[in-house]
């Protein structure tokens, strides 16, 4: 159905309902004023137009009101994250209780793993994708040895067959079946950042589940890109970004899910901080520790309001797109890529990301054999934003809400003028 000519990808960019919304982002141009083509949403995604506004009337009425702002600003900051949480529970498939924007990802991964990660003298291992993303390995290394555990025994590597790209559920399967009774926690990256395999989270769920084990879910390259279901999942808690798929700005919070049959489980280890504090307690100070009902009990400070505005901008983007829409273009979208890269018959390139579009988002990782990063800085120097991954590998992620069918088809001319 798809065709390669640039009538047709104009054709679709005419035919796409979500065509306008590209008009509300900053796209990124060169010194010279040329648009590039950008590619690079899984890293960091663009700016929404109207994120200025939402910063500068945070600035303003904090010039007006100072301190008062906490409860006078129009939109209070006291409160301020709870403005964000209906929005948020949407993009994740959770109830607004099981959902909190706070901190940043790896520390709210470690403050899942105080909760989620409390392992036995012998139940006490972690599995993880092969090829997660290093900070997630630190961090469960990390944990690992803050129980007295050697993370080299004590993390336990699902990892793709000899000569394959990806991992088979399967292999989790025969992991559970010889270690299960050592094994106190399943952390998997439900969207690979390097392949961009996207696993079967529910399947993976009730494995953990029926070997009595915790299970946590990265969505950093999972949340705004493919819809996870994490109540329904069952989950027990999560942990994702906002500056990539969530275009809410380099370095943004990021965002908590703790599944509701925990919300107020007293028996998980907390690193608590006021403002997980009982509300209409909070400011009485000199309490006890009341923790909130739900992940909001998890917050530790108070929060970054011009963070936090810039997150609301790109949330109600999302809203007004609706998350269907958006998934839909991105299928249609990431399936033009894969056509004309699979048009190109270039026995040098392999598409390592799963075909079936279940298994993954709108991310595609081209491995480039014989290629070095010299190759992708050429790229680079044809106008095409994207990133190169060690050893060989080209990750391109057309973001459905400012990324067109042209880009596309763009950005596979000047790779093959560049190969
Ligand atoms: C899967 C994954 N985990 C962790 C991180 C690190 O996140 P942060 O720097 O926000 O803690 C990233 C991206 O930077 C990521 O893609
Ligand atoms: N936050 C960053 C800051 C600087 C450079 C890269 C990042 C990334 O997000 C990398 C990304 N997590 C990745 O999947 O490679």
């Amino acid at each position: 159905m798809y065709q390669n000519n640039l009538t047709f990808a104009k054709q679709c960019d005419q035919e796409d309902p979500l065509a306008h919304f590209r008009n509300q982002f900053l796209l990124p141009s060169d010194n010279k004023g040329n648009p590039l083509i950008y590619l690079c949403g899984n890293s960091l995604g663009l700016q929404p137009l109207q994120t200025q506004d939402y910063i500068t009337a945070e600035l303003k009425d904090w010039a007006k009101h100072g301190v008062e702002g906490h409860t006078d600003a129009k939109h209070p900051w006291l409160p301020y994250h709870e403005f964000l949480t209906n929005s948020m529970a949407k993009i994740v498939g959770a109830k607004p209780n099981e959902v909190v924007v706070m901190n940043t990802l790896t520390t709210n991964l470690h403050l899942m793993m105080v909760s989620f990660y409390q392992p036995t003298k012998t139940k006490y291992k972690i599995v993880v994708e092969s090829d997660a993303f290093p900070s997630d390995k630190y961090a469960m290394e990390s944990q690992l040895k803050f129980h007295g555990h050697d993370p080299k025994e004590g993390l336990i590597l699902w990892q793709p067959r000899e000569g394959e790209d990806l991992c088979r559920f399967q292999d989790l399967e025969t992991i559970m079946e010889s270690q299960g009774d050592k094994i106190a926690l399943l952390m998997i990256g439900s969207t690979n950042y390097y392949s961009g395999q996207h696993f079967p989270l529910k399947k993976i769920t009730e494995l953990g589940h029926k070997y009595k084990c915790m299970v946590g879910f990265d969505l950093a390259h999972g949340a705004g890109n493919i819809q996870p279901n994490l109540h329904e999942v069952g989950a027990d808690f999560a942990v994702w970004c906002t500056y990539k798929y969530l275009n809410s700005g380099p370095g943004s919070l990021g965002g908590c899910f703790v599944h509701e049959r925990h919300a107020n489980n007293e028996k998980l280890n907390r690193f608590a901080g006021w403002w997980g504090h009982n509300k209409d307690t909070r400011f009485n100070m000199r309490h006890e520790f009341d923790p909130l009902s739900g992940a909001e009990g998890w917050q530790l400070s108070n929060p970054p309001i011009l963070s936090m505005a810039a997150i609301r901008s790109s949330l109600d983007v999302f809203e007004k797109a609706g998350f269907e829409n958006i998934r839909n273009k991105s299928e249609k979208l990431t399936g033009y890529l894969e056509f004309l890269l699979d048009e190109l018959d270039n026995n040098n390139i392999n598409i390592i990301t799963p075909r079936n579009k279940e298994e993954r988002g709108c991310q595609l990782s081209i491995q480039l054999k014989n290629a070095d990063k010299a190759f992708h800085t050429k790229l680079t120097k044809a106008g095409v934003i994207s990133d190169w991954r060690e050893p060989d590998v080209i990750r391109v992620a057309p973001a459905p809400l400012y990324n067109s069918f042209e880009d596309v088809f763009e950005f596979v001319q000047r790779l093959k003028k560049v190969l």
